[in-house]
């Protein structure tokens, strides 16, 4: 079917790319000429034969609530937008609602599969109206993994970015849990193959998965990740999935505690240590560490009160 797709970066890129090679007619549109299609987004509407499809795929937050803006006014009533990009769900009511008031349907789609989604096919899970998704199913079985799982209409409109959304929450809590082991692993010289371990945990194991080949990958190109720094950047979708929680009132305290470690990850000193610090003084006159490094003596020998090593006790 013929389709608009609006953003074609590394992720919408790819989808108009995949798309085509599954025989679906793309007019795509990018603020960058050189990878447009059209010159303008009135353009791109007015090369789509009514009732048209518009895929939005650019950042979320303002971009996209431009974007939609934009489309609302340019697109005529019987047309459908979906939002592909890592929206807040919240975000999709107000949407649907807007375009709804001039007659035009909406879509929220979370998109799982990162770059390797051209090759893998995208898992997708879609949020709004059962006739709006039955007549973009085309598009939805090119974008998707061949066979039967990797879609679902998750329910109304927003669902689709809230199962995306705790999709992200459970890949923080599952990153952060390999990252810890690693850690670990390092930290002691038990093991002496760090990598080899992991490798090995690819078959037979219960924790065998994608993101265990990823970071075998990792390792693979940079054994002890010496290339990196410790500091680890996040797009939204972890905050929100904790604010849902709250406003649930679940408990999520490996995903929190995943979203929690990223922040402290961007401190190169916690503030909030200095203060456990400077209260250990306080009260019990132990030692703290100047900023230049150098221990500075309190009451107890610097390190008095510092717990060695178990390799170091044996
Ligand atoms: O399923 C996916 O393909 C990923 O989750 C993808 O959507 C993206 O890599 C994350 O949104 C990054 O999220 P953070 O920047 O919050 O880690």
């Amino acid at each position: 079917m013929q389709i608009g797709m609006i953003g074609l970066g590394k992720m919408g890129g790819n989808m108009a790319e995949r798309l085509r090679r599954g025989g679906h007619d793309v007019v795509g549109y990018d603020r960058d000429p050189a990878i447009s299609d059209v010159a303008s987004l009135q353009e791109l509407v007015d090369r789509l034969e009514a009732p048209r499809a518009v895929w939005v795929m650019v950042p979320a937050g303002a971009p996209t609530q431009a974007t939609i803006e934009e489309l609302g006014k340019a697109l005529s009533p019987g047309d459908i937008v979906i939002d592909g990009g890592n929206s807040h769900y919240v975000d999709d009511r107000k949407h649907g609602e807007e375009l709804a008031a001039v007659g035009i349907g909406f879509v929220d789609c979370g998109v799982s599969g990162g770059v390797w989604g051209l090759e893998n096919g995208y898992a997708l899970m879609v949020g709004g109206a059962e006739a709006d998704v039955q007549r973009l199913m085309p598009i939805f079985e090119t974008l998707k993994p061949e066979g039967e799982d990797g879609f679902v209409h998750a329910g109304k409109i927003g669902a689709g970015h809230f199962a995306k959304m705790v999709h992200n929450g459970i890949e923080y809590g599952m990153m952060q849990a390999f990252a810890e082991g690693w850690e670990l692993l390092e930290a002691s010289d038990a093991v002496t193959d760090v990598p080899g371990a992991f490798r090995s945990w690819r078959r037979g194991t219960v924790i065998r998965s994608w993101l265990l080949d990823l970071m075998v990958r990792a390792l693979d190109e940079d054994p002890d990740l010496s290339e990196l720094r410790g500091y680890a950047q996040d797009s939204g979708e972890g905050r929100w999935t904790v604010q849902a929680a709250v406003d649930h009132a679940v408990p999520l305290p490996v995903i929190t505690a995943a979203l929690y470690a990223r922040f402290a990850s961007r401190q190169d000193d916690s503030p909030a240590m200095k203060v456990v610090a400077a209260l250990r003084n306080q009260f019990g006159g132990h030692a703290v560490t100047a900023k230049a490094g150098e221990v500075e003596k309190g009451a107890d020998s610097p390190g008095a009160d510092v717990i060695p090593p178990v390799e170091a006790q044996r």
